[in-house]
């Protein structure tokens, strides 16, 4: 099956700044893969890129199969902040999708203004932030994409908002069969619908997997305080945490835990995203679950 992202060793500079470097992923087609990240780590770099907005510095990258070109009819990418054209109506946003898009679905986009309730005379700058994220949801929608792009798309909107959006990207992506890549800083937004997670720190995969697989082979363990070196082999140490008498340590590993002087439970998602987010970067075999 082709991918909906992959890429090679893929980086960008920016003068002598690496914003993505060293950067392998292999996004499965037909995911809702979320992408997550402190501040600065790369995450709109690499959406930029996939999106054709950017060019690589170094390594490769292929979207759908093919090289990302700016206005590929197959990509739909919603940009950090929802971006809208404040003296635009709604209407008038969607006479422009119509005119830019060869695919356009006049009939979908125009029953989802109506379904959110949407005024088509009205102007996109007066719109609430949750409102104009729905309209440039609306606006990716309508392209017919084959895959969604979402830089951190509900960001400034409120928890109320943020649902419906999330609903109605959720909806889209099934009844259309998009794969989507959605930014956010929010991993309960991420749980809720993401089935592929990418973790990028300091401009670099930490780790990228299946959601199933990557909660299936971590493992938060406690028990009498321990050296994490002294852990089997096979059992990497993504975080450890040390009281005087107790550690704490998230593992990953294939294996199940015999050793019955720990307490053995399953991990979050988000003491996931955590726990990778915090690790130092020196940490060996943080890469890619296949
Ligand atoms: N046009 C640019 N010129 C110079 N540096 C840039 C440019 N765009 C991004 N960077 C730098 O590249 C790094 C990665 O930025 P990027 O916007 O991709 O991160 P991000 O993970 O999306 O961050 P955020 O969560 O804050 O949106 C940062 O250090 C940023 O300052």
């Amino acid at each position: 099956m082709t991918s909906a992202l992959e890429t090679q060793a893929l980086g960008k500079r920016y003068g002598r700044h690496w914003a993505l470097s060293g950067c392998t992923l292999d996004i499965p087609a037909g995911r809702v893969a979320g992408l997550v990240g402190p501040n600065g780590a790369g995450k709109s770099t690499l959406l930029n890129l996939a999106a054709g907005q950017l060019s690589p510095t170094e390594g490769s990258l292929q979207v759908l199969g093919e090289r990302p070109a700016p206005g590929s009819a197959k990509i739909g990418f919603v940009a950090q902040d929802t971006p809208t054209y404040g003296g635009l109506t709604v209407g008038e946003h969607l006479r422009l999708g119509a005119r830019l898009n060869p695919r356009w679905d006049a009939a979908a986009a125009r029953a989802r203004i109506e379904r959110l309730g949407l005024d088509p005379g009205q102007r996109a700058g007066r719109l609430s932030g949750g409102q104009r994220a729905q309209l440039a949801l609306t606006l990716g929608i309508g392209k017919r994409p084959e895959l969604l792009l979402l830089d951190e798309p509900v960001a400034a909107v409120d928890p109320l908002a943020r649902r419906e959006f999330l609903q109605g990207l959720m909806e889209a992506a099934a009844e259309y069969e998009l794969s989507v890549v959605l930014s956010s800083h929010l991993v309960t937004d991420l749980e809720r619908i993401c089935d592929y997670l990418v973790v990028l720190v300091d401009s670099r995969v930490r780790i990228a997997g299946d959601v199933d697989d990557l909660l299936a082979t971590h493992r938060l363990l406690t028990g009498p305080r321990r050296d994490p070196d002294a852990l089997p082999a096979g059992q990497q140490v993504v975080s450890a945490s040390h009281t005087d008498r107790q550690s704490t340590l998230l593992v990953r590993t294939g294996e199940p835990i015999l050793d019955p002087q720990w307490t053995v439970e399953p991990v979050g998602l988000e003491d996931l995203v955590l726990a990778y987010m915090s690790a130092p970067p020196a940490r060996p075999a943080l890469e890619v679950l296949k």
